[in-house]
């Protein structure tokens, strides 16, 4: 673990227990994490949410971690106590989720809701948190604050939404921001503009964004490093701007199921996978 690095996770392997039997779905994850944006790539059941999940202490109950080192700072994140836990999730850690609906409170307004996570985190009075939630609306390029402030959940877009809830994730100023697919349930437009303004806010503040997604094309849009995921394994580890020199035959064929702009509207390839790959 070098000076620069925040977190370093070495051999994670996460089991489930089901009725079926064991359900390995991490199988040593190795990698360390500075002020940079790491993406998480593969496909459904990779392991890709579990990897972040763990991270911030919210495996499921029949879940057993093992890991030679989870370390966040000197905090050993594999024996942190409950107490401690909520010190670090939602403040030093933080995650978005992908759909807006299920995270915030249908029956609260936008800003009462921001105000109340905002004087979690700082002792500020209602008129001063009120501007402050205001200003952080606007920090998420909202252009119109007061209404969506005075606005339900449910009567704003899913992108705007979306906006609201990386507001709120940035109210206690967490070092590392995991984003879970965060854009997946909107579409293509409102995805980028979502994805850009947290792009622009990790930069500004310095956090480290762990990036969750199955769409290789906008992790390697907006992350510096790539990790691969395969059937619970890291098969590659990748510098964004290298992707194009990938060695792993199956990072070669996400990459080659990319539709392309050219014009050529040959059919797409099919994704091939080899036993072996899942292999330590
Ligand atoms: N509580 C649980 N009990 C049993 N198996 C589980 C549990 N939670 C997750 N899994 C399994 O762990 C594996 C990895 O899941 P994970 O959610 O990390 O995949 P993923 O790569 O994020 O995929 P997706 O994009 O579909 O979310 C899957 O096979 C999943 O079914």
């Amino acid at each position: 673990m070098t000076t620069d690095t925040l977190l370093s996770v070495k051999n994670l392997a996460i089991t489930f227990s089901t009725s079926k039997g064991p359900v390995h779905a991490v199988r040593g994850v190795s990698f360390d994490l500075g002020r940079e944006r790491l993406g998480i790539v593969g496909e459904s059941g990779s392991g890709k949410s579990q990897t972040g999940r763990a991270i911030l202490g919210l495996t499921a109950a029949n879940g057993k971690i093992t890991a030679d080192q989870m370390q966040f700072h000197d905090l050993d994140l594999r024996n942190l106590s409950k107490r401690d836990w909520r010190k670090v999730r939602g403040a030093r850690i933080s995650m978005i989720m992908q759909d807006p609906k299920y995270s915030l409170n249908p029956v609260m307004t936008i800003g009462d809701q921001i105000i109340e996570a905002y004087r979690e985190h700082h002792k500020v009075n209602a008129t001063e948190a009120k501007r402050r939630a205001l200003d952080m609306l606007t920090a998420v390029k909202i252009r119109d604050p007061e209404r969506v402030f005075n606005s339900y959940p449910h009567e704003v877009s899913g992108g705007m939404g979306q906006r609201v809830m990386i507001a709120m994730m940035l109210i206690p100023d967490p070092e590392i921001l995991i984003a879970d697919e965060p854009t997946s349930a909107l579409d293509v437009t409102v995805q980028l503009q979502v994805m850009a303004i947290l792009d622009d806010l990790v930069r500004e503040r310095g956090m480290a964004l762990v990036f969750i997604s199955h769409d290789l094309h906008l992790v390697s849009s907006f992350c510096d490093r790539v990790l691969v995921m395969y059937q619970g394994h890291v098969v590659e580890e990748i510098r964004a701007s290298e992707l194009d020199q990938a060695k792993h035959p199956y990072t070669q064929g996400l990459l080659n199921c990319l539709p392309k702009m050219d014009g050529n509207h040959a059919e797409l390839p099919v994704l091939t996978r080899e036993a072996s790959w899942a292999e330590a």
